[in-house]
Order: C-alpha cells, then structure tokens, then sequence
C-alpha cells in the first residue's frame, strides 16, 4: 500500500533488485479496516511483474469468501485476521487447503489466548503494530512484550511458525523486535517507503540493522 501506484512496476523493478524477501499486499474492504485499498487484479498486476513471494494480509470481514479468490493469483501467503471471522480454524485449513502459507493476524488489543488452538494450522503469525488501517502510524510499544510472549508459546510447538510485525517497523522499532524474536518484518513508509533515500538504499539500510 506503501509504494508509489502511479509507478507501481519502476518500484517493484527497483525492490526486486534491492533483494527484498516478499511482497506484503494490504488488503482492505473498508468495514474491518477504515480504509479502502487493493484486490485481486492489483495483485495479479503484481504477478505479472515479479517472481518474489507475495504475502497477502486480508484486513477485511468474512475472510473465508475470499480465500479462493486470492488462491487463484499465484500468491504464497495469505493472513487473515482472528478478528474477522468466527470460523478461524476452518479458514486458515483452507488456506493450506490450497498449498498456500497460512497466516493469523491479531490487533494490538488482541490476546495470544485466541490462538491457542489453531498453531496446527498456522504458518505465521501477524503482530499488528499499530492498529490496522493506515500507514505512517507509531509502534505501540506493548506490543513488544507480545512479540516475546508469542515467540515463548510457539517455541513449545513442534513446527516452525514465523513471527511477522507489521506497522511502522523501521529503524528505531527493528532491533526490540529482533531481540523478542520477531522473524519476518513489513516495511512500509517507516523503512523503504520515504523520501528520504532511494528504495534500494533504504533496503540496503535496513539490512545492516540485522547484521
Ligand atoms: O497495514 C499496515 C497498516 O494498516 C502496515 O502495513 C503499515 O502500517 C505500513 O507501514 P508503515 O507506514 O507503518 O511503516
């Protein structure tokens, strides 16, 4: 959602070289995030132009109608939010259902408590950062704590499960949630997505915070 839409292909050409890990597609319907933003054929556009991993993070209601959907762009996550639907478990089945990464989000004001029984169908977690809807936000610093207590509970669980952070996670935020065991990381406009450098030296500055 981050990336410069009138020049979307010179921006992800541009990434691609920088060496960047996956794409992370912010999807939102308006009602479960306060915000509109980009569906299927925004990502088959995205598609069409890179070979990189795409991790789609549906922010949006009743999730599970829309799996499919998704499934049929060639993407290779999908998160969905704990919060958006009763039907969690089955969702997040479907998902690897389709031979695609499973991923379950939670808000900041989101209890661990609500995963205890679907890490045998998750792939990732999602900490949210900041609440869901827009970019430019601050880190809620909570939210490191969770980091930690999530990477304790998974530890004890006999499959890898990834650790991903999502909002305003940059410079300032990157090494507490490297040291609490965060292990995927969404930059947006806090990272890569400024003014300030280009998006290959932002990319490149980024990579020494984990050296
Ligand atoms: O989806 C969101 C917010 O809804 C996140 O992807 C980030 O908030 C975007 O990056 P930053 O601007 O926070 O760095």
């Amino acid at each position: 959602m981050c990336a410069d839409l009138g020049n979307l292909e010179r921006d992800i050409r541009e990434l691609d070289a920088a060496g960047v890990d996956f794409y992370h597609i912010d999807v939102m319907d308006g009602k479960f995030a306060p915000n509109f933003t980009l569906g299927p054929d925004f990502v088959k556009t995205v598609r069409r132009i890179t070979d990189k991993p795409l991790d789609i993070h549906l922010m949006i209601e009743e999730p599970e109608r829309y799996i499919d959907l998704f499934a049929e762009c060639e993407v290779e996550m999908i998160s969905i939010h704990q919060e958006s639907t009763p039907n969690l478990q089955r969702a997040l089945a479907q998902i690897q259902s389709r031979g695609i990464k499973a991923g379950v989000a939670i808000n900041p004001a989101t209890s661990l408590d609500f995963l205890d029984y679907v890490y045998n169908v998750t792939d990732y977690v999602v900490v949210m950062t900041v609440n869901p809807g827009f970019a430019g936000q601050k880190f809620l610093p909570a939210m490191y704590k969770k980091i930690a207590e999530l990477h304790e509970r998974i530890s004890t669980y006999d499959r890898d499960i990834e650790i991903q952070v999502d909002g305003n996670i940059g410079a300032e935020t990157i090494p507490g949630c490297k040291e609490n065991g965060a292990t995927m990381y969404v930059l947006g406009t806090s990272a890569v997505f400024n003014s300030h450098h280009s998006l290959e030296e932002n990319v490149a500055n980024t990579r020494e915070l984990f050296k």
